[in-house]
């Protein structure tokens, strides 16, 4: 790969594996994620998104494997990690700032800051400059979280589970300036969540994490062109879904319901060539589908 191809991704871990004590977080995980683009991190309850950020900025070491940010191993390497910003779920902050404290400390640890933007967010999300943050709501702690990941500007900006709390106003907000900001400022955003129809609009790229494994990963767009339903007869649903990629089935009386990822661009004008009802997928149903209630991990989809 030549210096160039490289600089074009932002985050790339390579076979990365994360065990703590018995309990294995990370089972060999390669991703590479493009810069300038709105990466979302899905997975159920302990898939292992907040370890893969956590190695991903240096703030925990991985068992074993690779990772590079801009190319460069992120550990002891200050200069990488002035390029990254990010914000934990239920991050935490000294106890005796407030929100004038933060942004101040925030502003020395961000090469990019802009300090008129963190104004501007403070007053839209009403956090009282001067309480203490030992006060604060989950919510308001929350909103610091956002404003610090938003004003930073900085070139990598990962949020895992940043809205904790968070009314859907907020979270309203919170989407809207985050897509204002990487229109007038392309940046590498990763968005770890579970309000995955909240955001599917945002997201360009789409990383499944599951088990500790990387599940899907695939364009936003083209991930909405592929997963779709069919709905008829149970006996012409079972005979469309036979040997193609079914996520799950349904039955209702004599009729069945059907999720399937599509291999080929005409497999929807089959469907419905053979008698069925297509319909689309929405993004939150389909991660549902692929990591399953029985946290089964379905092979050969990344
Ligand atoms: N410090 C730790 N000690 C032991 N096990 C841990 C530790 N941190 C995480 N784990 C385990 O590692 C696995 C992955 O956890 P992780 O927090 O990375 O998942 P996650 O996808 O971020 O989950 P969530 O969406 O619930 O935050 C889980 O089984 C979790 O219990």
């Amino acid at each position: 790969m030549s210096r160039d191809q490289r600089s074009t991704i932002a985050l790339e871990t390579v076979r990365l594996t994360k065990t703590y004590a018995d309990q294995q977080a990370l089972d060999g995980v390669s991703l590479r994620l493009e810069a300038n683009r709105i990466h979302g991190l899905l997975g159920r309850n302990g898939a292992g998104k907040t370890t893969l950020m956590s190695i991903a900025t240096a703030q925990l070491f991985a068992t074993s494997g690779e990772v590079r940010i801009f190319g460069q191993n992120p550990y002891e390497n200050r200069e990488a990690l002035s390029r990254v910003c990010f914000i934990k779920e239920s991050q935490r902050y000294p106890e005796a700032f407030n929100v004038n404290d933060m942004l101040a400390v925030a502003s020395t640890l961000y090469p990019n800051w802009d300090a008129a933007f963190a104004d501007r967010l403070t007053e839209e999300f009403r956090l009282p400059r001067c309480k203490k943050i030992k006060g604060f709501s989950r919510g308001m702690l929350s909103s610091v979280g956002i404003i610090i990941g938003l004003a930073s500007r900085a070139e990598l900006t990962l949020f895992d589970e940043p809205y904790l709390g968070l009314d859907a106003v907020a979270r309203g907000l919170f989407y809207d300036r985050l897509i204002e900001e990487y229109a007038e400022n392309p940046r590498t955003i990763v968005l770890s969540t579970h309000l995955i129809d909240e955001v599917s609009r945002l997201l360009e790229e789409v990383h499944v994490i599951d088990g500790g494994r990387l599940l899907l990963h695939e364009d936003t767009e083209s991930l909405r062109m592929r997963a779709y339903t069919v709905t008829g007869p149970a006996a012409k649903v079972d005979a469309f879904t036979a040997g193609r990629r079914s996520l799950r089935r349904e039955a209702l009386g004599g009729s069945a319901h059907a999720a399937l990822l599509a291999s080929s661009p005409s497999e929807q004008a089959e469907a419905r060539a053979a008698g069925l009802e297509t319909a689309p997928l929405p993004l939150q149903q389909l991660i549902v589908h692929l990591t399953g209630h029985n946290g089964t991990i379905r092979e050969g989809l990344a």
